[in-house]
């Protein structure tokens, strides 16, 4: 197929071919003379005497250039002519197909393939130009050194084919690295531009160390890339050293030997000039422009054409590095369900890391409130990330209205992490950030639900300066948000960690009231009896139930409860004296049969208790 569109190209006008042909031949006049007049200039001119016939064949070579000039010019409005309609082609198959596959809305798509399009129609052109240059090269030292003494020529050309054969050669592992680069290279730049726009969902999910790990693997793929082709580029060095290189050193060296022969140094200096002048130059140029534009072309061509080609980096045993085009998909629903899940961080290859999550069954209806809780460390964060899909498990699915969690739509679901996210702009702005229809009456319905009223007081309008407000005043900016998003599933990892008990029970509430999944990771025990079924983590095993039954069957949340209910016995006064509601501390301190009071040292928050 690639051959085939590239071949069209040539052959679609024989008449501009053969002109390009002609053109060429008069460009390579210097290539043809260049050696023959040097020796004639001085064998015949200056080292016999006559300085005037010595300038005389320098005119002749002066001529020789001129003429290449005006005929360069004309191969290169030749060469256009076949590259355009190539491009015309590329750009039509490109945009056909992107409207047959049903893509015709995403410009996005056709704007990437046209990139690519431009791509291979540079490198068409620069192939045409390298190979053309040198064959006429070729042929015409040929020529030449046959006119002005066949003895040289053995020290010329046998190294010159030696070279060429070298090159050619390594041509197919030169192009499977530069393959491997070029793919590595789109592949950072599409891990680092896809960071970049999302850069803000990014810190508003807490993801940082994932997607810097990610990029920095498509980094690191690279540069391991960009090493292997550097080494495959030595041989193209040598390639050129014996090709350009090793006639020159023949000749120098067999200069005394020429000389019995017969030879002049005239002959002597105007072979110099063909390697030097014209030979080494079209090899290089061939050996640069293959070994860079071939491959590339082959690649663009192989993208534009959809042709499957090799796997895409270091042999087979790496992972397919072609984009995951797979579409996210609206979840039917916000029923969560985890089956057989298993999870352990480290990188594959590695001694295999203890689990955090292993063989965890779970199932939370449509509209359930769970909070999860457990001892620091014990894997809660990393539960919330793979429901939101910000982890993949090992084993098992997390499927959300029925789609693993992975491959939701991202506006179906949130996350909010313990560092809320606010950016400079208005209040408003940030609250209507993920619902930017929601109207100014439920704008100001989220302001009051979440106490946000003091704030939208202070900055009347204006934009906010997050370094400015308070960590608990980014969490309820962070929840409202989340509140007016069209999210049908809420995970709130200790989003509340910076919220005074009433201010944390009021958005707890209000995302309660809201519909939809919620899931808290509770920071206090006080998120744990609002919920309406609490899941225990402890080590990998898991418990679920309501607070009551997690009371009598779980002795570390009767443990962690005990804890708690001494820190707000001993609090309750202390929040009243402060001014706040007396039904919202009661409720907060409220204690239900079968908790344990314990003495008030350990405070109200879950984490200081360790595994
Ligand atoms: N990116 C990571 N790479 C390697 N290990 C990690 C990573 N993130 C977390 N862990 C480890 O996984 C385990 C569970 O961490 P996780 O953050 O899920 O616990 P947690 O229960 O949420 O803790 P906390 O309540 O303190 O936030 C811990 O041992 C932690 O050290």
């Amino acid at each position: 197929m690639r051959r085939r569109v590239v071949l069209d190209a040539l052959w679609r006008e024989p008449s501009r071919l053969l002109r390009l042909v002609c053109w060429s031949v008069a460009e390579a006049l210097p290539s043809l003379t260049g050696g023959y007049a040097v020796a004639r200039a001085v064998d015949d001119g200056f080292a016999a005497g006559r300085p005037g016939v010595g300038m005389a064949w320098l005119g002749v070579l002066a001529a020789a250039w001129a003429v290449a000039a005006v005929s360069a010019r004309q191969v290169l409005l030749l060469i256009a002519g076949i590259v355009e309609p190539f491009r015309d082609d590329l750009l039509r198959r490109v945009v056909t197909g992107a409207l047959r596959a049903g893509r015709g809305g995403d410009s996005a798509a056709v704007a990437r393939m046209n990139h690519q399009v431009e791509l291979a129609r540079d490198s068409f052109g620069a192939i045409i130009t390298v190979v053309r240059s040198f064959v006429f090269t070729l042929v015409s030292v040929a020529v030449g050194l046959s006119t002005l003494a066949p003895a040289v020529v053995p020290l010329v050309l046998p190294p010159v084919a030696l070279g060429l054969g070298l090159f050619l050669v390594s041509l197919p592992s030169l192009a499977r690295r530069q393959r491997e680069f070029i793919v590595a290279d789109e592949c950072t730049a599409a891990a680092v531009a896809a960071m970049a726009s999302g850069l803000r969902d990014v810190t508003a999910c807490g993801a940082e160390e994932r997607v810097a790990a990610e990029v920095g693997q498509a980094v690191t793929r690279q540069a391991a890339s960009a090493r292997a082709l550097a080494r495959v580029t030595a041989t193209r060095t040598l390639s050129l050293a014996v090709g350009a290189w090793l006639p020159v050193v023949l000749l120098l060296a067999g200069a005394p030997w020429l000389v019995r022969q017969g030879i002049t140094g005239g002959v002597i200096l105007g072979t110099l000039t063909y390697v030097m002048q014209s030979l080494a130059p079209a090899l290089g140029g061939l050996v640069q422009g293959l070994g860079v534009s071939g491959v590339r072309l082959a690649v663009t061509l192989e993208r534009i054409l959809h042709v499957p080609g090799p796997p895409a980096l270091h042999g087979d045993t790496e992972p397919d590095t072609e984009p995951d085009t797979e579409p996210d998909t609206e979840p039917d629903g916000a029923r969560l369900v985890l089956r057989g899940v298993r999870f352990a961080y480290g990188a594959a290859g590695r001694k295999a890391p203890e689990p955090v999550i292993d063989g965890l069954d779970l199932d939370v209806p449509e509209g359930d409130h769970l909070a999860v809780v457990g001892p620091s460390g014990i894997g809660k964060s990393t539960l919330a990330a793979l429901v939101a899909g910000l982890l993949t498990p090992d084993e098992g699915e997390v499927l959300v209205g029925g789609v693993p969690a992975a491959r939701v739509r991202p506006a179906a679901r949130a996350l909010i992490p313990q560092e809320a996210y606010v950016f400079p702009g208005t209040l408003a702005e940030n609250l209507t950030y993920l619902a930017p229809g929601a109207t100014p009456e439920r704008v100001d319905e989220a302001v009051a639900a979440f106490g946000l009223t003091d704030l939208a007081r202070r900055c009347a309008g204006g934009p906010l300066d997050p370094a400015e407000l308070s960590a608990g005043e980014r969490q309820l900016v962070a929840l409202a948000r989340t509140y007016l998003s069209p999210a049908r599933l809420v995970v709130l990892d200790e989003s509340t960690c910076h919220l005074d008990p009433v201010a944390e029970a009021r958005a707890e509430a209000a995302f309660a009231a809201r519909g939809g999944t919620l899931v808290v990771v509770a920071h206090r025990i006080s998120s744990a009896l609002r919920a309406k079924r609490v899941l225990v983590m402890d080590g990998t095993r898991v418990r679920l139930g309501s607070h009551e039954e997690m009371v009598a069957a779980s002795p570390l949340y009767a443990d962690l409860v005990g804890h708690w209910t001494g820190h707000w016995a001993g609090r309750s006064e202390e929040l009243c004296s402060e001014g706040l509601s007396a039904g919202a501390v009661a409720e907060d301190a409220d204690v239900s049969p079968g908790r344990r009071p314990e003495p008030a040292a350990l405070g109200g928050d879950l984490n200081r208790l360790d595994a």
